[in-house]
């Protein structure tokens, strides 16, 4: 049987889970949960309580998928593994998968086949990681924009992380700013990111908007710019409020169900 991007990709040890049934894997958003307000939950403290929260998400999420969607910047990919390896969960990050599967760079695709031609590499390999269970995915910052995505994200729960432009921006700076190729012609100074970065998510915002939960990233009190959590605490916050989120609306059913008219905002797509 011919290889899949993904199967290629990845080592076969990260491939045990088997694939979800046709029939989940198949309706457009027939799981989505409905459009909800951000919501404050307090701080976590990580000290021993990831392994007792992660046991109660995990039986709650039963099996389904997180997907991770937000700004460049905002920790997907660090927090994800956290994430993944509290839940017993399989991690991707499909930027990653992009670059192992074509060989090539981010910056590469970007100065070769445009954002279209990255895009289209993006749905596919979202579509292949997306018939998996059990699995938390770290999305491109970018992959809201396109409708055919969120038929995929939609197999799962779609979390979305907001922070500051100032924070972003001292990330993204602290990484170097050539490693993301929207920002090529940005330069280095950390204001100039921040007002790049504050552009992106007005654009992006509605589509941020269409995911299950919502979780702002902490600053230091007083301190623009300056990390007020560990990713141990924010690893346990984020599954505060997926099991919040989960027990609220009584997922194992509205998983499941129709989506109700304005659930979904796609702008640009
Ligand atoms: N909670 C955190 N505290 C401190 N630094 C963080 C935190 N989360 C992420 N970072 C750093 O921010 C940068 C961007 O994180 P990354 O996971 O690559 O974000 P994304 O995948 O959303 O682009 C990285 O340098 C990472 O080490
Ligand atoms: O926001 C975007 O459009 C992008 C975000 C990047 O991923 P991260 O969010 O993981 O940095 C990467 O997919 C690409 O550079 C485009």
């Amino acid at each position: 049987m011919a290889m899949s991007v993904v199967q290629a990709a990845v080592a076969p040890a990260r491939l045990t889970v088997p694939p979800r049934a046709r029939t989940r894997a198949l309706p457009a958003r027939t799981r989505a949960l409905p459009a909800r307000r951000a919501r404050v939950v307090p701080r976590a403290s990580a000290d021993g309580a990831a392994e007792e929260v992660a046991k109660e998400v995990k039986e709650a999420l039963d099996g389904s998928s997180l997907f991770l969607v937000g700004m460049m910047g905002t920790g997907k990919s660090s927090v994800g593994k956290k994430l993944a390896a509290s839940l017993g969960y399989s991690f991707f990050d499909t930027d990653e998968v992009i670059e192992q599967v074509t060989k090539t760079t981010i910056p590469e695709i970007f100065a070769e086949s445009g954002e279209d031609g990255f895009r289209e590499i993006e749905t596919q390999v979202l579509a292949e990681i997306a018939a998996y269970k059990k699995c938390v995915v770290a999305t491109g910052g970018g992959v809201v924009k396109k409708k055919a995505n969120w038929m995929h994200l939609r197999n799962g729960v779609v979390l979305c992380l907001t922070g500051t432009p100032t924070l972003l921006a001292a990330r993204i700076t602290r990484d170097g700013a050539e490693t993301r190729p929207l920002f090529k012609d940005v330069g280095d100074d950390v204001d100039a990111i921040a007002a790049k970065v504050e552009e992106m998510m007005k654009e992006r915002a509605p589509m941020y908007a269409n995911a299950d939960v919502q979780v702002r990233l902490a600053e230091a009190d007083g301190a623009p710019g300056v990390e007020g959590e560990t990713l141990d605490e924010l690893n346990v916050r984020i599954m505060r409020c997926v099991r919040k989120r989960i027990e609220d609306d009584d997922t194992k059913d509205r998983l499941r169900s129709e989506p109700k008219p304005g659930d979904i905002t796609i702008t640009g797509a």
